[in-house]
């Protein structure tokens, strides 16, 4: 069994900060702990504005701290984002990403995020190296 905290994860190698200035993300289980997914505790600053397109990976979103929306830039739908609302990029959607107030995320990545992983000018992460037993 792994475990971890929070308080010790923070300002250390699995405390990512995006270049843009608008997330923060507490990486507290990572590709080398091999069990086929990441799970990260993510702040979205308020006020910032972020196009993501998770080529790569399904993302599952769970919000329990603010409020925003998020903008399938397919169909230009927009879904409001709350706590307790979940949502899941099961096709791979390029969305925009608003927090309106700063909102505190629980995402899990699938495949795993493999370390230090900021979007790249699509808003992807690269595809990484899956632990493989
Ligand atoms: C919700 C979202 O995709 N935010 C960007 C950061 C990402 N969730 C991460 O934790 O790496």
């Amino acid at each position: 069994m792994i475990v971890r905290r929070l308080d010790e994860i923070m300002n250390g190698e699995r405390d990512v900060r995006a270049a843009n200035g608008n997330w923060e993300s507490r990486r507290l289980i990572l590709n080398d702990d091999a069990v086929g997914f990441s799970l990260h505790d993510t702040v979205i600053h308020a006020g910032g504005e972020t196009l993501l397109w998770y080529k790569h990976h399904i993302e599952a979103v769970y919000c329990i701290e603010g409020e925003g929306e998020v903008e399938t830039t397919a169909d230009g739908k927009v879904y409001p984002i709350s706590a307790g609302t979940v949502y899941l990029l099961n096709g791979n959607e390029r969305h925009w990403l608003r927090a309106r107030t700063t909102m505190r995320m629980v995402c899990v990545f699938n495949p795993p995020v493999t370390g230090r992983e900021d979007h790249d000018a699509d808003g992807a992460y690269r595809p990484g190296a899956e632990y493989r037993s």
